[in-house]
């Protein structure tokens, strides 16, 4: 038996779609085009992965795109004072600032700045209380496009075993939140946890957001389990001085015992970049309701 691929690529192209549709009736509607604001601090090599599709898909949908490059030596407060321009710029909806940051900026400060309401990361406090408590807030773009794969590959989640392996504020503890509010039991594992294999081994959902390579294998899955693979390592490939990228899931074995997969690239990273999209729409039809 081979797992069912589960395609992010081909998802995330209908979501763009989808969303672009309801970009232009906004606008037919309000006369305002919403705005996404990227903000870059240097030159972290993954991030500029992202903006480069990202710039060009938010163009694609009938959106504006503003990027902010700041050089890697930016101080806090020349990147605060930028993020209180954006707050008040009312042909910005939504502000993403890419993380990682500079060692000497205090993310949390940084975060802490945006407002809620244009924070389309979902990674303010604000957003991530309000999604802990059942709000209607932004959720972060990675664990709502995992959410996504899921109930197209799998319908109702309700009562199914959940693993999360990761507890990442940015992925793993959303990614658990969204699947406790749709009513799964859920297990957040990590660094830590006593015999992960065992624990993995109980889900009929594994999302694996621990960033090493190929760390989830083939008899931690119970056959045929939904993995979501939300890992983007760039390792060496048989080719000397090439890299490729693979995920935290060891596709090739796993693929053999899961029942669906998502494969990297190509599963979830495209509906990172396409869940941003819809969040700022939903960020500016807030605004323009
Ligand atoms: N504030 C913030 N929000 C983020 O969401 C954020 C961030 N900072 N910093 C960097 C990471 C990384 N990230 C990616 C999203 C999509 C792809 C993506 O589309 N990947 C393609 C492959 C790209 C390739 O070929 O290299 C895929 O998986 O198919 C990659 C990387 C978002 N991040
Ligand atoms: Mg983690």
């Amino acid at each position: 038996m081979s797992a069912r691929v589960i395609d992010g690529k081909s998802f995330a192209a209908g979501l763009r779609a989808r969303v672009a549709t309801e970009v232009a009736a906004f606008k037919a509607a309000t006369g305002v085009t919403p705005g996404l604001a990227v903000v870059l601090v240097g030159e972290d090599p993954a991030s500029q992965v992202y903006v480069r599709n990202k710039g060009r898909e938010t163009l694609a949908a009938g959106m504006a795109s503003f990027e902010h490059r700041m050089a890697a030596t930016t101080s806090q407060e020349q990147l605060l004072a930028l993020i209180a321009s954006l707050n008040t710029d009312d042909t910005v909806h939504g502000i993403l600032v890419q993380l990682p940051l500079p060692k000497h900026i205090d993310e949390a400060a940084v975060l802490a700045a945006i407002d809620p309401a244009k924070d389309v990361d979902g990674f303010h406090v604000v957003n991530a209380g309000l999604l802990a408590t059942g709000g209607q807030g932004l959720v972060p773009c990675t664990p709502l496009g995992c959410l996504m794969l899921l109930e197209d590959t799998l319908g109702d989640l309700s009562g199914l075993e959940a693993v999360v392996i990761g507890r990442s504020n940015i992925v793993g503890k959303p990614m658990a939140q969204l699947l406790l509010g749709k009513s799964c039991t859920v297990t957040i594992a990590h660094s830590r946890t006593r015999d992960l294999p065992s624990v993995v081994r109980r889900a009929d959902i594994v999302v694996a957001a621990v960033g090493r390579p190929e760390m989830v294998k083939a008899d931690w899955i119970k056959p045929g389990a939904t993995v979501i693979d939300v890992g983007i390592n760039r390792v060496p490939a048989d080719e000397p001085g090439k890299t490729r990228l693979v995920g935290d899931v060891a596709y090739g074995e796993v693929s053999r015992v899961a029942g669906a997969v998502t494969p990297v690239p190509g599963g979830v990273g495209p509906m990172t970049i396409a869940c941003l999209l819809l969040n700022t729409l939903t960020a500016a039809q807030a605004r323009h309701g």
